[in-house]
């Protein structure tokens, strides 16, 4: 297939037969004057007085529990920088199609026309009622901390900006198989993470929870290695500037076991994968177009284990692996929040999976013969129907343990083996 004719086919999957990729569907009965009478006026009232004396009443008579907002500001869409609100409606559009396939959870996706945080922070926190979580995407930092600890401050309901822990929880997921099968451990590895924006810091975070060294974390921004000498960082850069010689990135990746791209299209080169120790490992996995290319990867390496975030090539790093199956935990516990331990649970839970043997429906969604844990297949595919048994009851059983759920452990959910004492 062409270039051009590449671009048309997703041009017309998005444009026919009906424009955009979602709509909207009715859940109860509508067809008689009886249900015209209950669903609106005068039996709606019904529930608006219920609510309006129990705000809790509003999980139990409208749909808030199951539904969530994805929004963003369109300042860092995919890899493709700031393009505006309206034109990351496609991409959001997207992340809601993910969520209900996935993990069946209703989204409305919401394009907030405001560069100012103070003016995005008040838009999200009044529209907030509506919904039962908040998923913000592709808001480029430093704006992006700000607005999402402001927003956990202000609201009981989970927010989560998936560029940042979404994409953690899979990369984690992704390095710690990686490293295993190259003979290599996550506290020794010394890694270079290209992009010290909202995916590249949250990354590096989860990394450090999860057993990284930060002396072995070198981060790389467009002015090059991030270290103590610099004084030109931000607060969430500064996190990462360490005592280090290193200061030109070609050096860097010279001395760096994992090279983690979370930056923009073709920022490494195939003579800096070149130079990097053997059994390396390369995710490259800004979208669409990657820092670099698996082809042009290969060509200089044949030792190496390599990911993208894109579909068409294997160990997809993406985080569509996380964000549908970490709400449906956090939101079937209530949970008021996503706290660093449901993270670490859910990078666990995904990285077990890549371990088990696959099923014949993700092979023949592949259509590949085999598939099995190794150099091609770090991390489940997205079309893998275990996701939502491995992922949700992780979530959900760190939530509960960590204080944050307002409900049990669900009891449709996996419950522990109980060991019974026979003697
Ligand atoms: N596979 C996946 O699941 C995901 C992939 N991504 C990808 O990660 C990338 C970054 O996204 P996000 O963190 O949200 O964006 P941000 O805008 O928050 O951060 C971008 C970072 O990349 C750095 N950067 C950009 N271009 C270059 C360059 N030429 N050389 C060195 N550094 C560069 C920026 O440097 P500076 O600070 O100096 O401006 C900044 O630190 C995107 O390409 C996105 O597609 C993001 C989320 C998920
Ligand atoms: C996958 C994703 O969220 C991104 O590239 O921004
Ligand atoms: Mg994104």
């Amino acid at each position: 297939m062409t270039e051009y004719s590449r671009k048309q086919e997703a041009l017309d999957y998005h444009a026919k037969p009906k424009p955009g990729k979602l709509a909207i569907s009715v859940t109860k009965p509508f067809t008689t004057y009886g249900e015209l009478s209950l669903a609106y006026t005068p039996g709606v009232a019904e529930p608006v007085k219920a609510i309006r004396d129990d705000p809790e009443d509003a999980y139990r008579y409208t749909s808030k529990g199951n539904l969530v907002a994805v929004i963003s500001n369109g300042t860092a869409v995919l890899g493709l920088g700031d393009t505006g609100a309206l034109a990351s409606k496609p991409v959001m559009e997207g992340k809601a199609v993910l969520f209900k396939k996935f993990a069946d959870v209703n989204v409305f996706d919401i394009e907030v026309d405001a560069d100012d945080p103070a003016d995005f922070i008040d838009t999200v926190e009044r529209i907030a009622p509506t919904f039962g979580g908040i998923n913000l995407e592709d808001i480029a930092a430093p704006h992006c901390f700000e607005i999402e600890a402001a927003l956990i401050e202000r609201l009981d309901i989970p927010v989560f900006h998936d560029d940042q822990h979404g994409t953690a929880i899979i990369v984690a997921a992704g390095l710690i198989n990686a490293l295993e099968l190259q003979g290599k451990t996550l506290a020794d590895a010394r890694i270079v993470c290209m992009g010290a924006g909202a995916a590249g810091v949250a990354s590096m975070k989860l990394l450090l929870e999860m057993g990284a060294q930060l002396d072995n974390v070198f981060m790389c921004d467009r002015r090059g290695v991030i270290h103590a000498d610099r004084d030109d960082l931000s607060e969430h850069k500064a996190q990462f500037a360490t005592k280090t010689d290193l200061r030109s990135v070609d050096d860097a990746i010279a001395q760096a076991d994992v090279f983690i791209g979370l930056s923009g299209p073709d920022t490494v080169s195939k003579e800096q994968i070149a130079t990097m120790p053997a059994r390396p490992i390369v995710f490259a996995l800004s979208n669409p177009t990657p820092e670099i290319s698996p082809e042009d990867a290969r060509s200089v390496r044949d030792d190496l284990i390599m990911a993208t975030g894109r579909s068409d090539y294997p160990n997809q790093i993406n985080n569509v692996l996380g964000f549908p199956y970490i709400f449906r935990g956090a939101l079937d516990v209530r949970a008021r929040r996503i706290n660093m331990a449901m993270c670490v649970a859910a990078a666990r839970a995904m990285g077990e999976l890549a371990r088990q043997p696959v099923p014949n429906s993700v092979l023949e969604a592949h259509e590949q013969r085999e598939m099995a844990f190794g150099p091609d297949y770090i991390v489940p595919s997205p079309f893998d129907p275990r996701l939502i048994d491995y992922i949700p009851p992780a979530v959900a059983r760190a939530a509960v343990d960590t204080g944050v759920a307002r409900t049990e452990y669900p009891s449709h959910y996996p419950q522990p083996v109980v060991e019974t004492d026979r003697d």
